[in-house]
């Protein structure tokens, strides 16, 4: 028992500052034991699924466990590459990005790392291996841009639990979200634009985005403004009329009411009422994963397209597109106030005090 120290901790270690970005997480490995293992551990926090625990305990160990991991195995093997789970890939392809970026600019004191919050690497063996490394300042930026509690909120959850077990807490800032951040909807809209130079415009611009239950909006989870937001910022920058773009919510999990209009529905729907192009963009996504790929990319052109649908595309997500990565660092800097200059004066103050007072660790 007791709390957790600085493995290896020396006095005259310099002070960092840390940035650390995390993600939803994504299984090991596109099998069902690793779905099984990831799906429990994503499942089971209180933030996702807000059912009672004992009721949840008997409906997620007796009846889900035993079917989705299957399920959701076979579906994760259709997207994944030879490096990996994409979102995965692609939270590292942004990691080494915004890095190379925040390293030009303030050399090695600044240390950037990844970490996702269900799954591997996990938030807590990415922060103590940032305290190890000296980073006595972190700055946590979950990269969803639309809060809910569900996600920021958890990841939230996740940094406070680890802070619980560890002894020294770094200072702590965490970024809540950035939807209606100018420098993200400029890079929506250029990822866009640049589709439609090649591809053209479509009858219609479906934004689509992750769903949660419609009680969690009842109960006060901002998300689905925030999401409206978004959208309203990108169809006012994008020149867009009223007809030519809506808001959908895809994802569904589970029997209960989720926010609408559905997306699958929605595509079900738009060839009956005229609507034969449609390209679908999915702002709240940072980076591709499943749930584009494969929900979006797959299934859900299947439904538009048999409803008597012509033209469907998908717009990637800006995963780690340069309009991104300077959103991203321009989000990080903003947040960073006043941190970084006092790093190395710190870690030489504080050798010089120790040693004053005769310490050997
Ligand atoms: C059970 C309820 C779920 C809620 C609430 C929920 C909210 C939510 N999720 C994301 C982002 C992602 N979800 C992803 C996968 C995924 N989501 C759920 C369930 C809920 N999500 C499940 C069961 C799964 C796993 C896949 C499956 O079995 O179908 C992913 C993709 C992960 C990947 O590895 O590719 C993302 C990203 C948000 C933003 C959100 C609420 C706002
Ligand atoms: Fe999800
Ligand atoms: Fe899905």
């Amino acid at each position: 028992m007791g709390y957790r120290g600085v493995e290896g901790f020396k006095h005259d270690q310099q002070d960092l500052t840390g940035v650390l970005i995390t993600n939803l997480g994504t299984p090991d490995a596109p099998t069902t034991p690793a779905l099984r293992r990831y799906l429990k551990e994503f499942l089971w926090d209180p933030r996702v699924v807000e059912v009672p625990r004992p009721i949840w305990w008997c409906i997620l160990n007796g009846i889900i466990l035993n079917i989705r991991p299957r399920r959701s195995a076979a579906a994760y093997r259709e997207v994944w590459t030879d490096q990996g789970s994409p979102l995965m890939l692609h939270t590292l392809a942004q990691r080494d990005a915004l890095r190379e970026r925040l390293q030009a600019r303030f050399g090695e004191n600044l240390m950037v790392e990844c970490a996702m919050r269900y799954g591997n690497p996990s938030i807590s063996s990415v922060i103590d291996r940032m305290q190890q490394a000296g980073v006595r300042r972190l700055l946590v930026l979950p990269l969803y841009p639309q809060y809910s509690g569900a996600t920021t909120a958890s990841t939230f959850d996740a940094v406070a639990d680890d802070f619980r077990q560890r002894r020294w807490l770094p200072e702590l800032r965490m970024i809540n979200h950035y939807h209606d951040y100018a420098p993200y909807i400029e890079a929506l809209a250029t990822s866009i634009e640049a589709h439609w130079e090649v591809h053209g415009r479509p009858d219609r611009l479906l934004m689509s985005y992750h769903g949660v239950p419609k009680r969690y909006l009842l109960q006060g989870d901002p998300y689905f403004c925030e999401c409206h937001k978004t959208s309203r910022l990108l169809a006012e920058r994008l020149g867009l009329q009223e007809g030519e773009w809506m808001t959908t919510f895809q994802s569904r999990f589970g029997r209960e009411e989720w926010l609408k209009p559905y997306t699958d529905e929605t595509l079900k729907s738009l060839p009956g009422e005229g609507v034969k192009f449609v390209q679908v963009v999915c702002p709240g996504f940072s980076a591709d994963c499943l749930e584009t790929i494969e929900e979006i990319g797959q299934e859900n052109r299947e439904y538009f397209m048999e409803a008597g649908g012509e033209r469907y595309e998908y717009i990637p997500a800006l995963n780690a597109d340069a309009a991104h990565i300077n959103a991203l660092e321009a989000l990080v800097l903003e947040n960073l106030g006043g941190w970084s200059a006092g790093a190395e004066i710190d870690g030489a103050k504080r050798a010089k005090l120790a040693q004053a007072q005769g310490a050997t660790q």
